[in-house]
């Protein structure tokens, strides 16, 4: 088995502008999350420390640069998984704090839950000692002007989400042979207030099983909770296929099915890895070996979104 880590930074088209600081965020958080592996560190804390990093990088949509609901408010979603005995821990519709990963690793370890919520969740944070910042903090400039921007009615708000920019996610397999995966994002942009995606649900946003893999998605959220996107990969490894082979089947079905964007990285316990997608492009980054691998566009062509596939029922 080979140690792994691979992140994301969120499934789209992301503006010229900023597609290279996208990718330099994507790579500075595998290198930190493949540092903790190779210093005797558990996948959990590599998934979690390279999500933090990416929470704080304004770039991404989680953490600070959130985008905002239709209120102009930050909500955020984030879960982690440990592949080793399956315990899970989330935190849906969550303000004002810095780093949800962080969050939802302690509803995981302190708590006999899954997910908290709203201002439950909030309220375990200060229980837990987590400072709460100031809403503003979390807000960026970017994230406030593409909030103006799509409160006209008319606005595809899917399209405009998945345009500019993504959810962050890490995924995986540390010396011991143990899967993890972790996903964080501030949502859809101009959601509506309380609306919870896929991030938090598991076997939607992300899911881990020592026995067959690690996955974490982004994409359209809704549409990934209605094909439960990473427990798919993971049946999919589960029947024989390796995750590239299991991601293609999954993103296609996805889009075939409900017509639904995005992408994922997943590992298998041997460090076999993959990252895919079937939106334009995706940031995303892998450390294995010490040697660094890195992409932004499609090396091989999913049917993609300009392909408009509908379900006929
Ligand atoms: N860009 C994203 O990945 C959004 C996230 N999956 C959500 O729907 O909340």
């Amino acid at each position: 088995m080979l140690p792994v880590v691979v992140v994301h930074g969120g499934a789209g088209q992301i503006p010229n502008e900023r597609a290279e600081a996208s990718c330099a965020g994507v790579r500075e958080a595998a290198r930190k999350g493949y540092e903790i592996l190779m210093s005797g560190g558990s996948a959990m804390d590599a998934v979690v420390e390279a999500v933090a990093m990416m929470e704080n990088n304004p770039l991404y949509n989680a953490g600070r640069g959130s985008v905002l609901n239709w209120k102009g408010e930050v909500e955020m979603d984030a879960l982690v998984m440990d592949g080793c005995t399956l315990a899970c821990g989330a935190v849906s519709a969550v303000r004002r704090v810095a780093n949800p990963i962080y969050l939802a690793r302690l509803v995981m370890d302190k708590t006999s839950h899954v997910c908290l919520t709203g201002e439950g969740a909030f309220k375990f944070a200060r229980a837990m000692g987590i400072p709460e910042v100031p809403e503003e903090s979390l807000i960026t400039e970017y994230a406030r002007k593409r909030w103006k921007d799509n409160l006209n009615p008319e606005a595809d708000h899917v399209q405009n989400q998945m345009g500019k920019m993504g959810t962050v996610g890490a995924v995986a397999v540390d010396m011991q042979g143990n899967v993890t995966a972790a996903t964080s994002t501030g949502g859809m942009l101009n959601k509506m207030e309380g609306r919870v995606g896929d991030t938090p649900c598991v076997g939607c946003g992300g899911y881990a099983d020592n026995q067959f893999g690690a996955v974490s998605p982004t994409g359209h959220g809704e549409a990934i909770m209605k094909v439960t996107l990473s427990r798919l990969i993971l049946f999919y490894m589960e029947q024989g296929k390796s995750p590239e082979e299991a991601s293609d089947m999954a993103l296609t079905f996805m889009l075939e099915r409900v017509s639904g964007l995005g992408g994922v990285v997943v590992v298998n316990p041997k460090g076999t890895w993959a990252a895919r997608f079937n939106s334009k492009q995706m940031a995303w980054a892998a450390v294995q070996q010490e040697k660094l691998h890195h992409g932004l566009y499609q090396e091989r062509i999913l049917p993609s979104l300009y392909s408009s596939h509908q379900a006929d029922c």
